[in-house]
């Protein structure tokens, strides 16, 4: 691995090299692990990870002494890497060969001093690696500090000629620009680091921007901020009756943030973690459980109109003046937001327009580090911006609580109504159940090696020839005959989806650091009109692979079309970065039958805490069925979804039984609209009734940022009982699945086309628009509890989006009602259709327990009692 700086130039860190450094310890800017605390704790190996602060940038650093700088150099010696079974456990890099680059300033970096591990987390890459000795890790994290420090300083260079170019270009004049003073650019002179070359396209391509919204935003921002600092050195004067300086107020605002940085022990108890909370895992475990579940924390956790009530009273020591000027900070700091929040809008299209600037032209070459530099520069500009009001909101008092008041009120004030009140945030993907999160996180931390798909899944150069081959087969196949057919379903949906571009998920995320995340609700503008039970139904949109196999005589040729069938259930994710789908309320139903296709779904809501969807499909050729709940991890930047279930299918035809495990989902750049997905790990397909063959798949995690040619890659093998490979195959999840070695090599699978207009329908492709289809004649066979009569997603998929985000709070209050009487009555639910029970390998599973066509056909569901849940 290295650190991609300056076009990979000098400034760089080498798993081999020549430079020796000093093993100086450079103390984690952030430690979020107080002595004390820690401790008490029992899982000492969660509390003994700490997240990298930022460095201060020097904003002093003009193009000569950016040069004179001493640049870190190159770092001798290696770094582990984690693996996956079956080579499992820590493993050194190759040497001489390259591993890997990214730039270290812009990466999460996590480190844990104790079992010496290092992440690095730059949103498109993950990097788990190990020092192998105390020495060598001192040395790493000095050096990788160094190169963040450097790096950053380097970026705040490039920006300020940006600034300049920014300032000459759009013809505004920023004599008084408050932000040239901030960045203490040499503005008017030369920039000798920056090619003229660069400067010139730069500035080209900044006379073709809308004049200057985001540097106009920019200067509002940082007027509204002085403004702001007045304001609370008045308030901290006139609370403590003396006055206050720049230089202290400073060390009140750190030793705050510190303060709040360190979360109350009642709130360590709901998060059900032993260690302190740092600002990065506050937001990675965010579970459904604490969203949603508040009745099982019993009475740790304040309600909101308690909170709000106890939390809104200012002390009573304070005077009405320093009322009135908390009143003035709040809406200040609304002002502020408001403009980096415009600022930032602006940030990211002209983001956008850079990178297409960039990939279109040799200005590629060029400038890549140092544009990449720039753009990221730029968010970080408004993230610390971000931070920098935090801080200030809570200058006024030392006490944690002020800082939620602060919040509270700006929350209540900025947010519409709808999103003040309860409702799930980002469900059970984002919010892992606290206990499992923590469970998955503690064993994360150390060997397990979970989050790992890279191990077999580095391709080679022979891997990379054939994976160029499978897809010039595969370009040449055409999709099948099916998807074209007319299904008499609908073609499109309603209403077109809403933008949800200005949702600013990093601000409520950030907004809501430590607090009780149970209570915060994310807008309905970030849904798609499908819930999770329709999205594992989305699965079986290529079921016609598991009738092929149920024809297929040759056992090996059958595993490779189940293969193929494991692989197509991924496809969807390529057009689905932007929404996330409803998490089912406890007791949901969802059915779909398929005449067409021959196949009968049924799925349930089984558990709620943690999350469980079940599902069965059945028809002539085969039966299907999976339980799925999932563990997530928060990098950062990412955030790995590892499903627990197992997918099972039984063929009619010859008894087989196979199952097989998923790989993890990706969710790069999360928070940013530059989100996508990808998928990696190893599946393994066996044949429960037969050892003849297994299967071997791997999703291939990519390496290199922007080498888009080899995303999504997937590689498989069907072996036989000796371990022989008899069957290969390849292509790409998105695209389709090649296997050379049939009798009659060919296309295995490839996707439907895409519907018209997808964009503008959520990324639906047609099976997934017609999902949430209600007829005429469905609708009086359907039970009450199936997700075509949720009247909140029925809402959205109208495009009547204020209205979803009040439904959607009713229904999941009256769920939260259910769960109390439940409670109370000291009972537990009991699911519908399928039951509990252990599979051939010990694992608890849900099976589909044969009631619901039954009770559909006779006496129907208008009949028969049923669970009211909207
Ligand atoms: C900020 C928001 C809107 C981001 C969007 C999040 C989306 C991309 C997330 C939320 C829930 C996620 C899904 C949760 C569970 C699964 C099952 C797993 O076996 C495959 C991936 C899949 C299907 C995930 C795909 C990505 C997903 C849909």
């Amino acid at each position: 691995m290295d650190s991609h700086g300056s076009s990979l130039d000098h400034a760089q860190s080498q798993l081999s090299g020549v430079e020796k450094v000093s093993s100086s310890w450079h103390k984690p800017t952030h430690s979020r692990s107080s002595s004390t605390a820690s401790s008490r704790h029992s899982r000492l190996h969660i509390k003994d990870w700490e997240v990298m602060g930022d460095f201060p940038v020097d904003v002093n650093f003009t193009g000569e002494n950016m040069q004179d700088a001493h640049t870190p150099g190159i770092c001798d010696g290696y770094l582990m890497k984690r693996r996956k079974s079956p080579l499992k456990g820590w493993h050194k890099f190759s040497k001489g060969k390259m591993h890997g680059a990214l730039d270290v300033s812009l990466a999460v970096m996590s480190v844990n001093k104790k079992a010496r591990r290092i992440d690095l987390d730059a949103g498109d890459i993950l990097y788990h690696m190990k020092a192998k000795t105390p020495d060598s890790y001192y040395t790493w994290i000095t050096k990788l500090s160094a190169h963040r420090m450097y790096k950053k300083n380097e970026a705040a260079h490039v920006h300020n000629g940006f600034l300049q170019a920014l300032s000459q270009s759009s013809h505004l004049s920023h004599k008084n620009c408050p932000m040239q003073d901030m960045g203490k650019s040499n503005v008017g002179e030369p920039l000798p680091c920056v090619n003229p070359a660069i400067n010139g396209k730069v500035s080209a391509w900044l006379q073709t921007q809308e004049p200057g919204i985001c540097a106009q935003e920019l200067t509002r921002c940082q007027m509204e901020l002085n403004e702001l600092q007045q304001l609370v050195q008045k308030l901290h004067s006139l609370e403590s009756g003396q006055t206050v300086n720049n230089g202290d107020l400073q060390r009140i605002i750190s030793m705050q943030n510190l303060l709040l940085d360190k979360p109350k022990k009642k709130s360590e108890k709901i998060w059900g973690h032993s260690r302190t909370l740092s600002r990065v895992e506050a937001l990675g475990t965010l579970s459904s459980s604490h969203l949603t579940s508040s009745a099982h924390l019993g009475t740790s956790v304040p309600s909101i109109p308690d909170y709000v009530s106890t939390q809104a009273t200012p002390p009573a020591s304070t005077s009405s003046e320093s009322k009135k000027l908390h009143q003035d900070i709040c809406s200040m700091s609304l002002k502020v937001h408001a403009s980096l929040c415009t600022a930032h809008e602006a940030l990211a299209q002209e983001r956008q327009r850079l990178l297409d600037t960039w990939s279109s032209r040799e200005l590629h070459h060029t400038t890549s580090a140092q544009i990449n530099n720039l753009c990221s520069l730029a968010e970080l500009d408004v993230k610390s911006r971000h931070t920098k009001i935090h801080k200030l909101s809570v200058s006024s008092d030392s006490s944690e609580e002020s800082f939620h008041t602060v919040l509270q009120r700006k929350v209540c004030l900025f947010l519409p109504k709808t999103y003040s009140s309860c409702s799930h945030f980002l469900a059970e993907y984002f919010d892992a159940c606290d206990e499992l999160m923590c469970a998955s996180s503690s064993e994360m931390s150390d060997e397990s090696g979970l989050s790992d798909g890279s191990s077999n899944s580095e391709p080679d150069e022979a891997h990379a020839m054939a994976s160029s081959k499978y897809r010039a087969s595969l370009s040449k196949a055409a999709p099948k005959l099916n998807s074209i057919k007319n299904t008499g379903r609908r073609t499109t949906l309603p209403a077109v989806c809403p933008d949800n571009s200005h949702v600013g998920l990093m601000t409520i995320l950030y907004n809501n650091i430590g607090k009780d995340l149970s209570r915060v609700s994310m807008p309905a503008a970030l849904n798609e009109p499908v819930c999770l039970l329709q999205r594992l139904c989305e699965e079986l949109e290529y079921s016609d692979l598991l009738d092929t196999a149920n024809h297929t005589d040759d056992p090996y040729q059958r595993m490779v079309y189940i293969a193929a069938f494991a692989i197509s259930g991924y496809a969807t994710a390529q057009y689905r970065n932007r929404y996330k789908p409803f998490n089912p309320v406890l007791g949901e139903t969802f059915e779909c039958i398929r005449e067409d296709r021959g196949v009968s779904y049924i799925s349930e809501q089984v558990s709620h805490h943690p999350p469980i969807s079940a599902c069965h499909a059945e028809s002539n050729n085969f039966n299907f069925w999976q339980d799925q709940r999932w563990k997530n991890k928060f990098w950062g930047k990412s955030l790995e979804i590892m499903p627990t279930g197992m997918v099972n299918v039984t063929l009619k035809k010859y008894g087989d039984h196979y199952e097989w495990n998923k790989v993890v989902t990706c969710i790069h750049n999360v928070l940013s609209q530059q989100r996508y997905l990808e998928h990696y790990g190893e599946v393994i397909i066996r044949n429960l009734k037969s050892s003849v063959c297994t299967c071997k798949i791997t999703f291939v995690k990519s390496r290199y940022w922007g080498s888009d040619g080899s995303k999504n890659e997937v590689q498989g093998q069907v072996l036989d009982e000796t371990g022989n490979v008899v069957h290969r195959f390849g292509g790409f999840w998105h695209e389709g699945i090649f296997c050379d070695t049939l009798p009659n090599p060919q296309c295995i699978w490839k996707p439907n086309p895409q519907p018209k207009n997808y964009i503008m329908y959520y990324g639906f492709s047609s099976f997934a628009m017609e999902m949430n289809e209600l007829t005429p004649d469905l609708k009086p066979l359907l039970p009450p509890t199936d997700t075509r009569l949720r009247p909140d997603q029925r809402l959205l998929e109208e495009g009547k989006i204020e209205e979803t985000d009040k439904k959607k709070d009713e229904v999941e209050e009256k769920q939260r009602e259910r769960r109390k009487i439940l409670a109370k009555r000291g009972e537990e639910h009991v699911p519908r259709f399928f039951r509990k029970t252990l599979d051939a390998a010990g694992r608890e599973v849900w099976i589909y327990n044969g009631t619901y066509w039954k009770i559909r056909d006779n006496p129907g569901f208008a009949n028969v009692k049923n669970l009211e849940l909207w």
